[in-house]
This record gives structure tokens, C-alpha cells and sequence, in this order.
């Protein structure tokens, strides 16, 4: 494989042509029983290509849920395997939700893991945990831009627990998720569009005014749907960054298969909400 162009400006251009939508590929065991499927490796494919196939072609990111398919072991992921490939084949870019962290030398075999040309789950762009030391992710941000890939660091999340360790002082006085926005923004300095590495920024999380979210790369903002966001609030959370925001929503659209059409009916919907919000704000 070539070398790939950075990962900030194939994610810019997708945006820009397809809209921010990320729509996430989260096989709960409960959403396989509503669309009728067995909660086994044949339900799990049957799911993972209906949503390939109803999205993958028309919006810019899709998120797989790492965890979903670990379930069920090598055969899972092999599962994985073929909807990353599927999805990145229709023109869709993959973002693997694994939200890898460890100590640098480990974090080095996750990043290969996802990150290199040559792996089997190479995704455009990984989840990661800055929480062992932002330091820590030091091999994977260099994997990242030796091989046009991204990552996505967990900043502030969209779950109310995250805030008693993100909200939480530095002796310095900022707190521990504004300083993950400024080393990020410290990664993303002098790259145009946009940088490579990204925050996750729940869309849950109200307003956001205290931090400082322009870090040059891409937030991840999970927490529309089903965890009660919407997309009318992303101007008011996110204010100017909204432009660099990708919103993500996965049971708010998973919910409406097994039916190609609906689910694309119901991305569709969600999409031009978002459109429609982003710029009015
Ligand atoms: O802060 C975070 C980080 C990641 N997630 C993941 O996003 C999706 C959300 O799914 P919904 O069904 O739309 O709630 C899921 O894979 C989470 O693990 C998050 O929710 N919050």
C-alpha cells in the first residue's frame, strides 16, 4: 500500500463531502434479538455487513465497537476484519473504538496492531486512553504519522462518571481533560486542514465554554440518541469547534434494522438534523 495522505485531511474532505456523521457498529446482544438475529458469529456478520451496506457509502467515519466482537472471540474478529475492510472499501472511513492505553512499550504493539499499513484491523484512526500519561501514547502518535492514521484521545467523555478523573485539578490548576486538549493541540500544531489527532468530547456534557477546544484536529462526540443528546446541541456544547466536530450516533440508528432502507433513512435523518444545527449555530 502507498503512503496514505494524514489522516486530519482524508477525515476533512470526507466531512466536507459527506457530511460529520459517524455512525458507530455496536452488535449488542439486545439489538441482534430486535432485528431477529441469534446472538452468535453468523448474527454478528449478518449485522455488521446490513449496516456496511446501508451506510458505508454514504457517510464519512464509521465507528466499530471493538468490544462487540471480542465477544466472540478469533471468530469475532474475524468478523471485524471483513467490515472494516467492507466499509473502508465502500469510501467510508473506519475509526476503531478499542480505547487502547499502557505503558509505551505496550501501547506500541496496540498501535501496531490498528495503526499499521500492514495489520489486519488497519483502521484510518484508533480510540486511546491517556490515563496511564499522555506520555504514554508517544508510539502510537509516531505510528500514527509515519502511516497517514489518526487517534482519537479520550478527553471528556460523554458518560457522567468520566468527571471525577477529567474534571479533576492538576497542582498547576488545570484540569486533567483540558491538558489532554492542550498536549493534543500541541500534536495538531502546523497541520492544515486539520491535524490528526483528535479528542473524544461527549456531546452530553452541556456547556463546554471553560475548555479550550480548538486543537487544531477533530473531536469525537459521542452521546447523541440513545445517551440523550441531540443533535440541536452540538453548537451550544461545542461553540466555533462545532465545525471539527464528528458527531457519533449508534443505537440512535442501529435501532431502526434490519432494514437497509430504514437505517439508511434513519442515518439520513440524523445527518441532516446535524447539517442543519451546525450551521445555524
Ligand atoms: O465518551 C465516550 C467514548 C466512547 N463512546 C462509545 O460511543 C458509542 C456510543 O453508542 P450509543 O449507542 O450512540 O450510545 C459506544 O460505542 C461507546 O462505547 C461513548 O459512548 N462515550
Amino acid at each position: 500500500m502507498t503512503a496514505l495522505e494524514p489522516f486530519g485531511a482524508r477525515l476533512r474532505r470526507a466531512m466536507d463531502e459527506r457530511g460529520p456523521l459517524c455512525v458507530g457498529i455496536d452488535p449488542h446482544a439486545s439489538l441482534l434479538a430486535e432485528w431477529g438475529l441469534n446472538d452468535d458469529v453468523a448474527g454478528l456478520e449478518r449485522f455488521s455487513r446490513t449496516v456496511v451496506e446501508a451506510v458505508a457509502g454514504r457517510v464519512a467515519v464509521l465507528k466499530p465497537q471493538i468490544a462487540f466482537f471480542e465477544r466472540f472471540g478469533s471468530r469475532g474478529l474475524a468478523v471485524l476484519e471483513a467490515a472494516v475492510a467492507e466499509a473502508r472499501a465502500a469510501g467510508a472511513l473506519v475509526v476503531m473504538d478499542a480505547k487502547r492505553g499502557d505503558i509505551g512499550s505496550t501501547m506500541a504493539a496496540y498501535a501496531e496492531s490498528f495503526l499499521h499499513k500492514d495489520a489486519p484491523l488497519f483502521s484510518d484512526a484508533l480510540t486511546v486512553s491517556p490515563y496511564l500519561g499522555y506520555g504514554s501514547l508517544a508510539p502510537a502518535v509516531e505510528l500514527a504519522r509515519e502511516n497517514g492514521t489518526g487517534l482519537f484521545v479520550l478527553a471528556l467523555t460523554s458518560n457522567p462518571e468520566g468527571a471525577e478523573v477529567q474534571h479533576a485539578l492538576r497542582p498547576d490548576g488545570r484540569s486533567v481533560g483540558a491538558t489532554v486538549l492542550a498536549r493534543l493541540a500541541a500534536e495538531n500544531a502546523g497541520q492544515a486542514p486539520l491535524g490528526s489527532f483528535g479528542a473524544v468530547v461527549g456531546a452530553t456534557l452541556g456547556d463546554l465554554s471553560p475548555y479550550d477546544l480548538e486543537i487544531g484536529g477533530p473531536l469525537l462526540a459521542p452521546g447523541i440518541g440513545a445517551q440523550g443528546a441531540t443533535p440541536a446541541d452540538l453548537p451550544r456544547v461545542f461553540g466555533a469547534a462545532v465545525r471539527n466536530v464528528v458527531p457519533n450516533v449508534s443505537r440512535g440508528v442501529l435501532r431502526h434494522g434490519p432494514d437497509v432502507v430504514a437505517l439508511r433513512d434513519a442515518a439520513e435523518r440524523f445527518a441532516e438534523e446535524i447539517r442543519a444545527a451546525v450551521t445555524s449555530g
